[in-house]
């Protein structure tokens, strides 16, 4: 049974600008997957696959979101994780999504560019078909591999420039700051993307900065480490470089122990263009409205403050401003 705070969230049209697209690979899935491809894994059972989402940290989480990824093979399950994915976004009444994907990912296991493009827009131009979903695509590049691999993984994007709104960086933070990829940066924003980076999740808000004067990027994946530096905060409130806040895999990553710990309201407050979002929904225990009901829950999250969170997904998005405009212009009605 939906509460009335659920009710309500659900009849109001809304963003999600930080989704990895692996991270939404469901258990039943995974394991037909490996079944499919004859890939071994540890696990027997959608119980076994959820009993493992216990974590003590990112690099805890990263181990098996790169394990459940590598049963993805062919254009079929290309196109059938995103489906799942945009399938979610109709449901929940997420009218515009901005979604990372990872070749990086799969490159290892022999997957070509053309053919995991091949399912994502399939997928992408049925949805935008069947029932006006809008979407775009990230370039996600891995932190934890060479400045040198990213690079290489741009190009090979060029044939696809055009899917593309921006790209990002994601993976283990922890010792690959964003400086280490100054270069990569650069040659995006040459190209014309869009930039956007993981920084102060579970690194410090000096790699806050570093994306905002190094990369020079329009908005940053978490950000919620802002908070240990009131410059910062400044900074951030006066220029509405926007964050994309995923509350419970911020609690599942153990970045605040406690839902009641998290300072998305503090953040809103202090004038932040603060977003929700659902990071890694199949493994952190919910999709983007289980994001907002989870602080309605433990914050009292009201429903002017869930609706300033989602004009501020409009405005954070890479959408036009007259697609801007109209999404919220619905809002105010
Ligand atoms: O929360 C995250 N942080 C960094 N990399 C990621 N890749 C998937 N989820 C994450
Ligand atoms: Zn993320």
């Amino acid at each position: 049974m939906l509460d009335q705070y659920a009710e309500w969230l659900a009849t109001i049209p809304k963003t999600e600008l930080h989704l990895h697209l692996d991270g939404s690979l469901q258990a039943h899935r995974m394991l037909s997957l490996a079944a499919k491809h004859g890939i071994g894994l540890p696990y027997a059972s959608v119980g076994e696959v959820e009993a493992a989402y216990q974590f003590k940290n990112l690099q805890s989480f990263l181990d098996l979101y790169y394990l459940g990824a590598s049963v993805l093979r062919d254009e079929e399950d290309f196109y059938h994780l995103m489906m799942d994915y945009l399938l979610v976004c109709r449901e929940q009444n997420i009218v515009h999504c901005e979604i990372m994907i990872e070749p990086q990912t799969y490159a290892p296991n022999g997957v070509s560019f053309s053919t995991m493009m091949a399912g994502f827009t399939r997928a992408v131009d049925e949805a935008e078909h069947d029932w006006g979903q809008s979407v775009g695509l990230i370039l996600s590049l891995l932190r934890h591999l060479s400045e040198e691999d990213a690079l290489q993984t741009l190009t090979a994007a060029d044939e696809f420039r055009d899917q593309f709104v921006a790209i990002g960086l994601a993976s283990a933070e922890l010792g690959n700051p964003p400086e280490k990829f100054v270069r990569l940066y650069a040659a995006a924003r040459e190209r014309g993307y869009r930039l956007v980076a993981h920084a102060g999740e579970e690194g410090p808000a000096d790699y806050i900065w570093q994306a905002l004067k190094r990369l020079q990027v329009d908005r940053i994946d978490h950000g919620v480490r802002c908070v240990d530096d009131p410059e910062l905060m400044a900074h951030l409130a006066e220029t509405r470089i926007p964050l994309t806040v995923c509350p419970l895999s911020n609690v599942r990553l153990r970045v605040f122990e406690r839902m009641a710990d998290h300072t998305l309201l503090q953040l809103l407050e202090k004038g932040l263009c603060v977003t929700v979002n659902s990071d890694d929904p199949a493994y952190f225990g919910g999709y983007l409205s289980e994001n907002y009901h989870a602080m309605h829950v433990a914050l009292g999250l009201d429903r002017s403050q869930t609706l300033a969170l989602i004009r501020n997904g409009f405005e954070a998005s890479f959408l036009s401003d007259q697609k801007k405009q109209m999404y919220l212009v619905q809002l105010a009605n």
